[in-house]
């Protein structure tokens, strides 16, 4: 308890005071002064008079001495009234103790407030109502207290009262003490504090954790962070930092709204939390970004089997309003001190990682390395120059001539994009659309290839040489919530016919999440474009979900074509594929042509179209008018 402070006199109950009463000398003069009065009237009027005087004084007498009498008791009477009434109806606790720490009066909000009954707290020590750790420390207290001189000191402190359940409840004290004749008294007045505390917690808990998982936020994890830095420090030991990412979290809240995304993080959470030890600390940095301190651990190489745990546990699909969503996660490891020396590089080498496995391919987990550091600075600039390039309409659309295998004839185009920079000099797509694609700049990336590709089209048109033109759809931009109206909008606006537009899809991005893919192609298709699978047996589809995509094409991946005719496992492949698109009834493309062996190859199979190096490589769109302008010949 806190040493008690002096303050002025407490109001406590009404105290009795022993004195002569105030209306007695008020009372006696005017008695005096009738007697004097009637003596002096007998003398001069004779009895009578003197008697009709002396009655009425007395009457008068009376009258004041009613009203100096009992006003004052009424005054009393009432004042204890209102403090019963105040006493009772108090929101705070109100104890009365003698000097010896008995109790002798309790209000009902004391009642409240310790759950005892009143006859378990009269007649007993106020002690009682301490933790027993300080029931010494206070009988000391009070002992000082009643000591002091007769002013009556106050005091407030702050401490635990002990509830009758054995509960403990913060509470704060005001003291205050009289004296009635020989004995003391105190009063205290209990204000309960666990409303307050409970609300400075969860203050604290908000600054430090984070309102939609109550995991840990950045801020705590930091110094979390720190702390275990400094430690693992002291006693060379290591420390990994997972830093993960789910995949395509902004499709998942795009397409099914925030609350089903919220429950997709808060589930995450749980999932991660559950491959975690004990002495692993868990934080959501924000958006769909966790970050995980893993414990003690002896090597690399256990930070890697805990990151496959979690990307096991994460790719397994949310089931969520009747609805599989498929979300999985990228995860990036960094250790301390092999990697970095203090906290902030090791959050940013581990973001760096996740970043790599991101291009990779997504659900796969990427080490630390100073290559990595190397790419990463370079993918930062590839970034930034690439959106200056787009601002400033400095990139390229080239065609790739589609070819009918048996006539010879060009039927149609695939869409290439092509950059060069003047600092980085040409820059392969590969390169700059999977940055893109990490950078989320991929999305008015496609709008413009769209755009331009469709104005294209129409050139062509015009010219008396319409074209069929693929173009190459991203997996961002694939899984857009309103991808057909945008595509219906930038036809609308461009006036290119939606049946010379081709669109093409890879095999993976349909394959990851087959039911929603369905459905963006099915609204695709209703437009009057058609849809491509690209890149054809590098996924994992299955003849099922084949059969039930309304897809027209399936474009047989250029890494099988290329051993064609010399390697046997390339012509199983695409035997097998050609015979599939068959019974499906879709149109076969063959990509990556390059000499006349392998083009003879597939005609022999039965492949419908082609495309590669041995017709022609991509072109800008006025060297394929040139080509569309010169007459065709079929081939014998
Ligand atoms: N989302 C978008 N992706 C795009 C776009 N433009 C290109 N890309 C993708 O970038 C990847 C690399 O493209 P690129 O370097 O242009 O390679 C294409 C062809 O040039 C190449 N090709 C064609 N014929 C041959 C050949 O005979 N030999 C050989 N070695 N390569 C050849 O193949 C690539 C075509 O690939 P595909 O898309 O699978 O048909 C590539 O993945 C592009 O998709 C864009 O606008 N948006």
């Amino acid at each position: 308890m806190k040493p008690l402070s002096s303050q002025p006199e407490p109001a406590g109950p009404a105290v009795a005071r022993r004195k002569l009463p105030a209306w007695l000398p008020l009372a006696l003069t005017p008695l005096l002064l009738a007697v004097l009065a009637a003596v002096a009237l007998q003398r001069q009027h004779g009895v009578l008079a003197a008697s009709l005087l002396a009655t009425l004084l007395v009457l008068l007498l009376a009258v004041v001495l009613r009203q100096l009498v009992l006003l004052p008791r009424r005054r009393l009477a009432t004042q204890q009234r209102r403090e019963q009434v105040t006493f009772d109806a108090a929101p705070d606790g109100i104890v009365r103790v003698d000097q010896n720490g008995i109790i002798r009066m309790v209000n009902p909000a004391m009642l409240k407030l310790s759950g005892y009954q009143r006859d378990q707290l009269l007649g007993q020590n106020v002690s009682m109502l301490l933790p027993q750790a300080l029931r010494a420390r206070h009988t000391v207290s009070m002992a000082g207290y009643f000591a002091q001189p007769r002013t009556r000191a106050m005091g407030e402190a702050a401490l635990e009262l002990l509830c009758s359940d054995g509960s403990l409840r913060p509470v704060e004290i005001s003291l205050g003490h009289w004296q009635e004749g020989t004995q003391r008294h105190a009063i205290a007045y209990i204000h309960d504090l666990s409303e307050r505390h409970a609300f400075e917690r969860s203050l604290q808990h908000r600054a430090t954790h984070d309102d939609l998982t109550s995991l840990p936020n950045r801020r705590l994890f930091k110094a979390l962070l720190q702390q275990a830095a400094l430690r693992s420090g002291r006693q060379a030991t290591r420390l990994s930092l997972l830093f993960l990412d789910l995949d395509h979290f902004k499709t998942i809240n795009d397409n099914f709204g925030h609350a089903v995304g919220d429950t997709v993080l808060i589930e995450a959470g749980n999932r991660i939390q559950s491959v975690l030890r004990s002495g692993d600390v868990l934080a959501r940095l924000g958006g769909d970004e966790f970050a995980v301190l893993l414990g003690e651990l002896g090597s690399p190489d256990d930070a890697m089997r805990v990151a496959g745990k979690l990307l096991e546990v994460l790719k397994v699909p949310y089931t969520l309003r009747h609805q599989q969503i498929y979300s999985g996660a990228s995860i990036g490891i960094a250790f301390l001190p092999d990697d970095a020396g203090n906290v902030d590089t090791l959050l940013r080498y581990a973001d760096m990682a996740m970043y790599q496995a991101k291009q990779n391919g997504r659900g796969h987990f990427a080490c630390y390395s100073h290559e990595l550091n190397a790419r990463a600075h370079e993918d930062m600039l590839i970034h930034s120059r690439l959106k200056e390039a787009l601002a400033q309409n400095r990139l390229q659309l080239h065609y790739q001539p589609q070819v009918d295998v048996q006539s010879g004839l060009l039927i149609g185009a695939e869409a290439l994009l092509r950059w060069h920079d003047e600092q980085l000099g040409q820059v392969s797509p590969e390169r700059f659309v999977a940055v893109a694609e990490a950078t989320g700049l991929i999305l008015p990336l496609s709008d413009w290839v769209l755009e331009q590709v469709c104005q294209q089209i129409c050139r062509w048109q015009q010219a008396g040489t319409p074209l069929r033109v693929a173009v190459n759809f991203s997996a961002h931009q694939f899984n857009q919530p309103h991808l057909a109206q945008q595509v219906a909008a930038v036809l609308q606006r461009s006036g290119a016919p939606a049946a010379l537009l081709d669109i093409e899809i890879t095999e993976t991005v349909v394959m990851a999440r087959p039911d929603q893919a369905r459905n963006q192609i099915a609204a695709l298709v209703a437009l009057g474009c058609s849809v491509a699978l690209d890149d054809f047996g590098t996924g994992y589809s299955s003849l099922t979900r084949l059969k039930d995509l309304p897809v027209s094409k399936l474009k047989i991946d250029r890494s099988f074509v290329q051993g064609l005719p010399g390697d046997s496992n390339d012509c199983t492949i695409a035997q097998a594929i050609i015979g599939l698109a068959r019974s499906f009834n879709l149109k076969m493309v063959a990509e990556g042509v390059e000499n006349a062996a392998q083009l003879a190859y597939l005609r022999e199979q039965g492949c419908e179209l082609y495309q590669g190096w041995w017709y022609a490589r991509a072109m800008p769109a006025e060297a394929l008018s040139e080509l569309l302008q010169a007459p065709q010949t079929v081939q014998a």
